[in-house]
């Protein structure tokens, strides 16, 4: 399948035609200086010849800012459309011209596909300490204020490349990635999830940029209101398009123009680049600091990848980091479509910066690739369902609960295939106590199961075991009592097993195996947890799903659910992720 991605940026446009089965690019090309929008139109107009050229079958748009409404890679529809146009004000650089890209690809070639790839999707694992402003909650939910970051696509692409040259596996590494282009960030890379990313609710905060301040006192924002300008949008294009390298040089936004004047011996422009680099430096030594070490640092961008003079000036005396820099091998790094990564360290060095040519455009194509593959994202959440507490049952004990001509009555659809809750309901009676109303699961089954909480055995005065479901030989006792008659069961009762089902298709896409048992991180709740122990059942027939009890829910903050129903909660503040990381048990 041959996939033309867009990487719209601040400035310019990044395109490429790539067989995403092999990576193997067919064409690609920069269209750079489009600060106009004159200029960006040429630039949309000559995309559109290239793709003309070429044999197409889908295209992968980059788009900034997805909000909170999307984590993941999308197909474009006209919802899409009016969600990324929602979040335009606060990406006021990028989305629109986005969507001028969206919109104008979608009608020069209607029949093929066409999928949004968000540059907030790698930074949805922010724990709540990276991502909350300090400022009243309650407004902070109304206005949907919180750290999105951006250059997502980018953090993560450097990162596993970053993994790849060191020769160690991402999940064992802390990184720095500083993505240094027109738009800057930095981001804290902790066993290959963003925890800490500079870019905030808009892609304003943080580093110096190319025409935006990066970090700035609020107070700065006031005063100005107050004292120079007549309205928002004089203060938006002030920060967002006359501040930055431009804005401290009174130049230019382009590095290379900065540099050229520097030399001149200009002292705005060397102004320009000591704030730059000053700032960049800060946010190592912060991120650092969250991750508590560091194993390597990473440049990229149009400037991290060709300015030797400012990885000099961002590297230099970071030798107490493990840092040594080495002036000869920065000065030489050349890094291309071909040689990707550069060590500006000597081997021995502790802790490696290495420069990392982006592919943001590669990365694009992948997961577009994958979406219309799979018809799902390549990288996504896992919907949580929270059991209550329930029985299957065996036709005869159905029959002694309930009466000989009785049948199981539909009461709903679960989110399993073929599996329902029924409208009859049994009593638990056990050594100490008796729990009422415990709805039975359809369809009957070849063998009794009841399955609660370790809250339940408590209050009932049992001591089940932690089970997997169909695994009942030597489990608790326990009475069962119907409208018309009662049950002893002698084995039955078990807290069930913490498991996800999944589809053969998402097994595949998570890299697991049956009965692989691994760890679910539950991030960006109130409670954050992770669940070890979790087992993997995998099924042509099942839908990805992961199923805990109430008092796991509850541990995790998730939904409060002590009705004795069946709930099923789509995780939406929290956010699951699937870490591989436990021993295999193997397809046995
Ligand atoms: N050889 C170079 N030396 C110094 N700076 C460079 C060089 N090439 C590109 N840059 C700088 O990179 C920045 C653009 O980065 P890029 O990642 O392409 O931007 P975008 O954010 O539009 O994707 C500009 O400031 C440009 O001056
Ligand atoms: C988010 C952002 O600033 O992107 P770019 O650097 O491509 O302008
Ligand atoms: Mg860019």
């Amino acid at each position: 399948m041959n996939v033309l991605t867009i990487n719209t940026g601040s400035s310019s446009i990044k395109y490429e035609v790539l067989d995403a089965a092999t990576g193997d690019p067919v064409t690609r090309g920069l269209v750079e200086d489009l600060m106009t929008p004159e200029a960006f139109q040429a630039g949309v107009k000559s995309l559109i010849a290239v793709s003309q050229q070429h044999k197409v079958d889908a295209v992968g748009h980059r788009v900034v800012h997805g909000g909170n409404a999307y984590s993941d890679a999308v197909r474009i529809d006209n919802q899409v459309i009016d969600n990324i146009e929602h979040w335009s004000a606060l990406a006021p650089l990028h989305n629109p011209r986005n969507l001028a890209g969206i919109r104008a690809l979608m009608s020069a070639m209607p029949d093929i596909p066409h999928v949004a790839v968000f540059d907030t999707a790698f930074h949805a694992t922010l724990p709540r300490r990276a991502s909350t402003y300090a400022i009243d909650q309650k407004m902070a939910v109304k206005h949907k204020i919180r750290r999105y970051g951006f250059h997502g696509t980018s953090h993560q692409y450097v990162a596993q490349e970053a993994a790849k040259f060191m020769g160690r596996p991402l999940e064992e590494l802390r990184l720095v990635s500083l993505h240094l282009g027109n738009g800057a960030s930095a981001c804290a890379i902790e066993y290959g999830r963003s925890v800490d990313t500079s870019m905030g609710m808009t892609p304003l905060e943080g580093l110096v940029m190319g025409t935006r301040s990066g970090d700035i006192d609020a107070g700065v924002l006031l005063a100005m209101l107050r004292d120079e300008f007549d309205n928002v949008n004089e203060l938006d294009d002030f920060l967002n398009n006359c501040s930055g390298l431009r804005g401290l040089s009174g130049l230019s936004h382009d590095l290379r123009e900065i540099e050229a004047a520097a030399a001149g011996g200009e002292d705005s422009a060397r102004l320009a680049i000591t704030v730059f680099s000053h700032r960049a430096r800060k946010y190592i030594g912060a991120y650092t600091a969250a991750m508590g070490g560091l194993d390597a640092v990473i440049l990229t961008g149009g400037i991290g990848e060709n300015s030797a003079t400012l990885r000099h000036r961002i590297l230099q005396r970071l030798d107490f980091f493990g840092i040594t820099l080495d002036e000869d091998l920065n000065d030489s790094a050349r890094v291309s479509h071909e040689n990707r990564v550069e060590n500006l360290c000597l081997g021995h060095c502790r802790t490696p910066a290495l420069v990392v040519k982006t592919h943001e455009e590669g990365m694009i194509a992948r997961q577009t690739e994958a979406l219309l593959r799979l018809g799902k994202p390549a990288q996504f959440g896992i919907p949580i369902a929270v059991s209550g507490r329930h029985v299957h049952l065996d036709r005869k004990t159905f029959a002694r609960l309930f009466g000989t001509t009785a049948e199981p009555t539909h009461y709903k659809d679960l989110s399993q295939p073929g599996q329902y809750a029924c409208q009859e309901k049994v009593d638990l009676v056990g050594p100490r106590g008796r729990i009422d109303g415990v709805r039975l699961l359809g369809p009957l089954r070849s063998k009794n199961q009841v399955e609660v909480s370790r809250t339940d055995e408590f209050l009932l005065g049992v001591d089940a075991p932690v089970r997997d479901s169909g695994r009942i030989t030597g489990s608790a006792p326990i009475r069962l009592e119907g409208p018309e008659g009662a049950v002893s069961l002698p084995e039955g009762l078990i807290c069930a097993r913490r498991h996800i089902h999944m589809h053969t298709d998402d097994a595949e896409r998570f890299g697991v195996n049956n009965k692989d048992e691994v760890e679910v991180a539950i991030t960006g709740g109130p409670r954050e947890l992770i669940f070890g122990d979790v087992l993997v059942r995998v099924s042509p027939g099942y839908k990805l799903e992961m199923h805990i009890d109430t008092d796991e829910a509850n541990a995790a903050e998730l939904a409060s659910n002590t009705s004795g129903t069946i709930v099923y909660t789509d995780v939406d503040s929290a956010t699951a992720e699937l870490r591989v990381t436990k021993t295999r048990t193997g397809n046995v």
